[in-house]
């Protein structure tokens, strides 16, 4: 097993296909198919994706409650992830999206997640350091629950490096900003959908994201991945920034997952073929635009990803 994914707060996602949906007013969904109900949270995610691509891996987090069972059972249906979970008193949350593809919308309520307690973070620590032994890769992607400290992920980065690990991260808030400070993971990606900002600077001009990319790599990471405008991403490496550009318009009700979509393609791309990052960017912005080619949460296939490598136009804008 070469990769371990970390999601310190796993949600039961809950999608649901509402056509023209309004706030304020009863739907109905008649088909079952529009209402899917899976094992969700950044990590989890990556984990499922890579298992579709045939890579074996590890899923450490905490789950809790009637929730937590419901999810580790349905976690438990595939064989090539390997459950790790630290159980915490309260419940796990649930996460809903409401996807339109009427409007071409996405509606995303998430929770806080359950409460942990300081023995939940040693455990998981713990856990977490018995576990390195066995892996080359550590992701750790999504938000935390409320009181974790918020120096959790810096901690865990930097156990990862000191075992030699090629670190990844997909965040924002309070614990990203610490990670990136104290233990920068080699691989970034921001996640912008709750608002365009890298620690407080507002994302806007091209520039302004410009300069987050080339911030993260200052503080030690070898690739930084912001999504710039939902039709094009900002690429850092220490080689220079480049503009990824997709060549059609993005249904935005596709984009549920697609973070989680980009780093499993870099993951894949790393694993297989070394150290190239601005490569590895490259098959992780293929293996996103074919996640947005459909509604579904997970790309299912190499076979998929192949087919939209030249998708976009890579610019180097600095
Ligand atoms: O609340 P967080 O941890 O930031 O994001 C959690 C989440 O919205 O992200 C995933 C999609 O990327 C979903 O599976 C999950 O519900």
């Amino acid at each position: 097993m070469d990769v371990m994914t970390v999601t310190l707060n796993p949600s039961l996602d809950r999608e649901i296909i509402v056509e023209n949906f309004k706030c304020g007013k009863m739907f109905r969904i008649s088909n079952p198919s529009n209402a899917v109900m899976e094992p969700g949270g950044k990590g989890i995610n990556v984990s499922k994706m890579l298992s579709k691509l045939g890579i074996e891996n590890m899923a450490l987090g905490f789950l809790g409650g009637f929730i937590g069972k419901v999810f580790l059972e349905k976690l438990l249906e595939d064989r090539n992830i390997t459950s790790n979970f630290i159980f915490v008193e309260e419940e796990t949350r649930e996460n809903i999206a409401i996807l339109d593809l009427v409007n071409h919308s996405i509606t995303q309520i998430n929770s806080s997640g359950p409460k942990i307690t300081e023995v939940d973070i040693e455990h998981l620590i713990q856990r977490y350091e018995n576990s390195l032994s066995l892996v080359e890769h550590v992701l750790i992607s999504g938000s935390v629950p409320p009181n974790a400290p918020k120096d959790i992920y810096a901690t865990l980065f930097s156990l990862a490096k000191k075992n030699g690990i090629t670190t990844y991260m997909e965040a924002n808030g309070e614990h990203f900003n610490e990670a990136i400070e104290k233990s920068c993971p080699m691989v970034v990606r921001v996640d912008l959908r709750k608002e365009k900002k890298y620690y407080d600077r507002e994302l806007k001009e091209m520039d302004d994201y410009i300069y987050a990319a080339e911030d993260i790599i200052k503080h030690g990471a070898k690739l930084a991945v912001l999504s710039y405008h939902v039709e094009g991403d900002i690429i850092a490496t220490n080689d220079g920034v480049w503009l990824f550009a997709v060549n059609e318009k993005v249904d935005r009700s596709h984009l549920f997952g697609v973070g989680d979509s980009f780093m499993t393609g870099i993951i894949y791309y790393i694993l297989k073929n070394g150290y190239n990052y601005l490569e590895a960017a490259k098959f992780g912005m293929a293996t996103a635009i074919a996640k947005i080619h459909h509604i579904e949460k997970y790309i299912e296939s190499k076979d998929e990803i192949n087919k939209y490598l030249d998708y976009f136009e890579t610019k180097k804008v600095k």
